[in-house]
């Protein structure tokens, strides 16, 4: 059967990698760091430029194709999800471990339709890893197949989250609650690898059970979310329910035994929709 994504898929893929050799090479230079919503929520003139390279190069193949680039909507476009084809950009996804060259850093491409994620490209530059899923043909890196792990108990879990970007004082509360109540159960251990696209990944490939986090955007886990549920992961709500990808908050787990345990620990907030202007 034709794919019909199949190319805007491929093109996806090698977009990914020169993204990827671009930050490599920026990496070592003089970064100039500017700051966005908060003092610690960073970006780069890399970070700009690649999701600049991104979107010219799917334009010249695909121009009727829509876009919500993370450094985009910074600058003022709407972060607006319609059903048309939507490409849905990182362009440095782990821009604070860019900045201090702590070795996780993605490029984030989502692709959308009707709504619905048709396929996720995830590029962990630094390791070379290349991360796909496209909807119902399964989940890999480098071309070899991911499924997640089949581990059922908490306690001989490890669970990814991040602090994330905001130091308001009531989400801070939040998140060192929610971690105190996973950490007491016990699990294993936590883990953080500064990128949500990675940290989905991991969940994906069986490193971790699960991945959670208040506070990140639509472009953080576009493409990471797919390549979890094609792993055979599952994507709720920190509340349970279903995951909405433009509120700002996410569980992705292995199965629902994790994802039940965990949604009873954590104390969730709701900070801004990324699509609040749009839907007012
Ligand atoms: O801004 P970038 O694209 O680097 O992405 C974010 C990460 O992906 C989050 O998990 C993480 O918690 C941070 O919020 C971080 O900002
Ligand atoms: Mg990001
Ligand atoms: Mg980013």
């Amino acid at each position: 059967m034709v794919d019909i994504w199949q190319n805007a898929m491929d093109h996806a893929v090698t977009i990914a990698r020169r993204a990827g050799e671009v930050v490599r090479e920026a990496l070592h230079e003089d970064r100039k760091v500017m700051t966005k919503s908060s003092s610690v929520d960073l970006v780069t003139q890399t970070d700009q430029k690649v999701e600049q390279l991104i979107i010219q190069s799917v334009k010249e193949k695909f121009p009727t194709h829509r876009f919500i680039g993370e450094e985009s909507v910074a600058a003022g476009e709407v972060c607006e999800l319609t059903d048309s084809p939507t490409w849905i950009i990182d362009p440095i996804d782990g821009t604070t471990n860019f900045v201090h060259t702590f070795p996780f850093v993605a490029v984030s491409i989502g692709f959308s339709v009707n709504k619905q994620s048709e396929f996720g490209v995830v590029y962990s530059c630094l390791e070379d890893k290349m991360f796909t899923a496209r909807r119902g043909r399964g989940a890999f890196c480098n071309d070899q197949p991911l499924s997640v792990s089949d581990q059922e108990d908490i306690k001989q879990s490890v669970i990814a989250t991040e602090f994330g970007s905001s130091r308001d004082p009531e989400a801070v509360n939040n998140i060192f609650t929610s971690l105190r109540n996973i950490v007491s159960l016990p699990i294993h251990g936590v883990r953080g690898a500064g990128s949500a696209a990675i940290n989905l990944c991991l969940v994906a490939s069986g490193c971790v059970e699960a991945y959670y986090e208040i506070g990140i955007h639509v472009w953080d886990i576009a493409a990471g979310s797919l390549i979890v549920t094609e792993a055979g992961g599952i994507l709720l709500d920190v509340e349970g329910g279903p995951v909405d990808l433009m509120s700002r908050r996410i569980l992705a787990a292995n199965n629902t035994t994790i994802a039940d345990r965990l949604i009873r620990e954590i104390q969730s907030f709701s900070p801004p929709r990324d699509d609040e202007e749009v839907t007012q």
